[in-house]
């Protein structure tokens, strides 16, 4: 036996990753090393690289070099359904929905598919009692118990978001990668889906990329700011909104845009409170 005991692996690592489209270089020595449940959220300003990083990590692009590690384990490279296979899942748009198939038949077509029910009929016979038990629980879970029956095509929007969810997360995956989950969202939506979010995901370790800054710290342990695809934080919101090259970079000018109107209204009454003083 060894003298030394190997560290846990991260639950995802991303070791000098680059991406070139032609001659351009997107993603330009990105790294990034999650640990097990950890949630965290990816941000940056527009065209930065968030989801060409999100394409790297989930096999939809392969890197021009670098490397990406799931649990320890090599997956550039590999394919999307291998990445899937091993671990990792990647929510899909809503169009991806079977809309004509119930509720409870998308979340069971994603459970089986990521149980790899397909060799075999005789393994899927075998699967299918577990599954049926497995789908009600997030049917439960993602309280859509009474749309149980219902087509997909037939859910609110939020519903959708929700079901969408739930077929990502219905294999077990433990890395979790959602692409702006509560985009399009009311703001009382919003704050219920984070919520929800927090409760089907526990345990996991989930990436967002994410614009608004409300659900991203609602929702992140930690981010990861991209700038010119490079991770240049990575720490907790507090850290990452106090760091100063991330308030040059990025946040000062987003978090200045989204304070404005609260902002105005409190200027406003501390003007007032200066003309009372002045008189
Ligand atoms: N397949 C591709 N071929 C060529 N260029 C691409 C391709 N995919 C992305 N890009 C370019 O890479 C850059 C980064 O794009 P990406 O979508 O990753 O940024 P992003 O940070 O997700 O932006 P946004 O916040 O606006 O969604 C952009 O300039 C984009 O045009």
């Amino acid at each position: 036996m060894s003298a030394t005991t190997p560290a846990t692996p991260y639950a995802l690592e991303l070791r000098e990753l680059r991406k070139s489209f032609g001659k351009t270089e997107i993603i330009r020595g990105a790294s990034l090393a999650v640990q097990k449940g950890e949630r965290v959220a990816i941000i940056g300003p527009n065209g930065a690289g968030k989801s060409t990083l999100f394409n790297l990590i989930s096999g939809r692009l392969t890197p021009s070099s670098g490397e990406v590690l799931l649990g320890g384990q090599r997956i550039d490279g590999s394919k999307p359904y291998e990445i899937n296979r091993l671990g990792l899942a990647r929510s899909f748009q809503v169009s991806n929905l079977f809309s004509k198939l119930s509720v409870f038949e998308n979340l069971r077509c994603g459970l089986l598919w990521s149980t790899g029910y397909r060799y075999t009929f005789l393994r899927f016979l075998a699967n299918l009692h577990d599954a049926n038990e497995r789908t009600e629980q997030l049917l439960r879970m993602l309280q859509l118990e009474k749309r149980r029956d219902d087509l997909a095509m037939n859910l609110t929007y939020a519903e959708q978001r929700a079901l969408e969810i739930g077929i990502t997360i219905a294999g077990g995956a433990d890395v979790i990668l959602l692409d702006e989950p509560t985009a399009g969202m009311s703001k009382s939506e919003t704050a219920h889906f984070i919520a929800l979010i927090k409760e089907v995901t526990r345990g996991k370790t989930l990436l967002t990329v994410e614009h608004d800054m409300g659900v991203v710290f609602g929702l992140a342990d930690k981010i990861a700011v991209v700038v010119y695809g490079q991770v240049i934080a990575f720490d907790t919101p507090e850290k990452v909104r106090a760091n100063p090259a991330v308030q040059q970079a990025y946040l000062g000018s987003v978090l200045a845009q989204n304070q404005a109107n609260a902002g105005l209204q409190a200027a406003g009454h501390q003007m007032e409170g200066a003309e009372h003083a002045a008189h």
